[in-house]
């Protein structure tokens, strides 16, 4: 049996190569032809897996160690029989340091402020559910949830008038609440000047024309993880927004891992196997997990101790580097993506002892570890 594999994969020898060859290629790169003789195909975000990818191979298996789901043709999968998985949540938690991240590092009021999350599932409630530990007013909106579900269901106009506003939507074209451009020149018109937006779900569910429009005529703080038309995105918008990183909100180490993990187990259970590998095999605790002493000001000094873990504005500044200098800025976005350093979840690193309790009460709400 062979299995054809995204190189950027991490593990994949690990895991999938306890059950069969494998072969290794990039994921944007993978053809018809090289699919031949490959029983399953494992893949991420970036490869259209649809019938001109798979018509006439043997591949009965595909998996995505991705949460998205949007690059795979699951009707086609459906009328051929083709068995498939993706890896919801594996990146979630993840996605939730991200925004963070982001906040602090804007050192915006948001632990003061009230919160829209459009789009509840596994990113957005995970967001919320850390939200409201923290103490913070939430709006989401989801036409697919209850009340029963979340106490904070509201319309999508009232949420776009947050402090803050997170995009938390899969991409959609069909059905009854398709997200494609969800946020128009009309919607975006409703958030007001001093609010924070940030999408870190897909590009597409915010018009990015009409964004840029906006940004040209007020200053309203945007923090983009992902565009339009990646990896060829606008390069004016990027001017224009506060935090920009080329869709990495998913990118913890973890959070891959986990992904390989379960696309791993899920083919596992298709070929009848009982999984081997765990991720306690390959992904080991940190040499020196301790942060360092960094104040005790409560909220500002957050962001002292989440750019220990993750500084999202260090991926910021080596992405508009990337993009302004380089002659393919859609190659440079992918390499970025390819080549991005390990970056582990708050849950691996230790508070110092000084940590005020007010302030050391939010950071372990939001991930971090007391030490006992
Ligand atoms: N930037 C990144 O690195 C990154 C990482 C992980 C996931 N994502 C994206 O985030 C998306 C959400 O992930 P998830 O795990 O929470 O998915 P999920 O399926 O668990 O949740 C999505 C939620 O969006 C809601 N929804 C659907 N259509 C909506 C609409 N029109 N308006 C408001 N809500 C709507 C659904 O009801 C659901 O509750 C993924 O589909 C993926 O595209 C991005
Ligand atoms: O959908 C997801 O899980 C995320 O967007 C994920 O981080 C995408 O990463 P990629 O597959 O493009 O490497």
């Amino acid at each position: 049996m062979k299995i054809t594999i995204d190189e950027n994969i991490p593990y994949a020898q690990e895991f999938f190569g306890s059950l069969a060859d494998i072969q290794l290629l990039p994921g944007r790169e993978i053809t018809n032809a090289d699919l031949q003789d490959s029983q399953a195909l494992i893949v991420r975000s970036v490869t259209r897996v649809d019938q001109r990818l798979l018509a006439n191979t043997p591949v009965n298996f595909v998996g995505t160690c991705t949460i998205g789901t949007d690059h795979l043709d699951l009707s086609y999968f459906q009328e051929h029989d083709i068995n498939w998985s993706s890896a919801p949540g594996c990146n979630a938690n993840s996605v939730v340091e991200y925004v963070i991240s982001a906040l602090s590092a804007l050192n915006a009021p948001w632990i003061t402020s009230t919160v829209g999350i459009i789009g509840c599932g596994n990113v957005g409630g995970a967001l919320y559910r850390k939200l409201k530990q923290l103490g913070i007013k939430c709006r989401v909106y989801d036409p697919f949830l209850s009340d029963g579900q979340c106490a904070d269901l509201t319309d999508l106009e009232i949420v776009l008038q947050s402090n803050v506003i997170c995009l938390h939507t899969p991409l959609t074209t069909t059905g009854p609440h398709p997200t494609f451009h969800l946020l128009g020149d009309n919607e975006l018109e409703l958030i007001a000047d001093d609010a924070v937006l940030i999408n870190a779900g897909r590009g597409a569910v915010i018009d990015n024309q009409a964004l840029y429009r906006q940004l040209t005529q007020r200053n309203l703080k945007v923090v983009l993880d992902v565009w339009e038309g990646e990896p060829n995105i606008m390069l004016k918008l990027l001017d224009h927004v506060s935090i920009a990183t080329p869709h990495i909100a998913g990118y913890s180490y973890d959070g891959k891992v986990a992904g390989t993990e379960m696309i791993y187990s899920a083919l596992c259970k298709h070929l009848s196997r009982l999984p081997t590998v765990k991720v306690g095999d390959v992904l080991r605790e940190l040499e020196s997990p301790a942060l360092h002493w960094s104040g005790n000001r409560f909220p500002s000094d957050i962001y002292a101790y989440v750019r220990q873990s993750y500084d999202i504005l260090n991926d910021d500044k080596i992405f508009r580097a990337s993009q302004m200098n380089s002659i393919s800025p859609g190659k440079a976005f992918d390499e970025l993506r390819k080549n991005y350093p390990i970056r582990r979840e708050f849950a691996n690193y230790y508070l110092p002892t000084q940590v005020s309790d007010r302030l050391k009460n939010s950071l372990i709400a939001i991930g971090f570890r007391e030490l006992h």
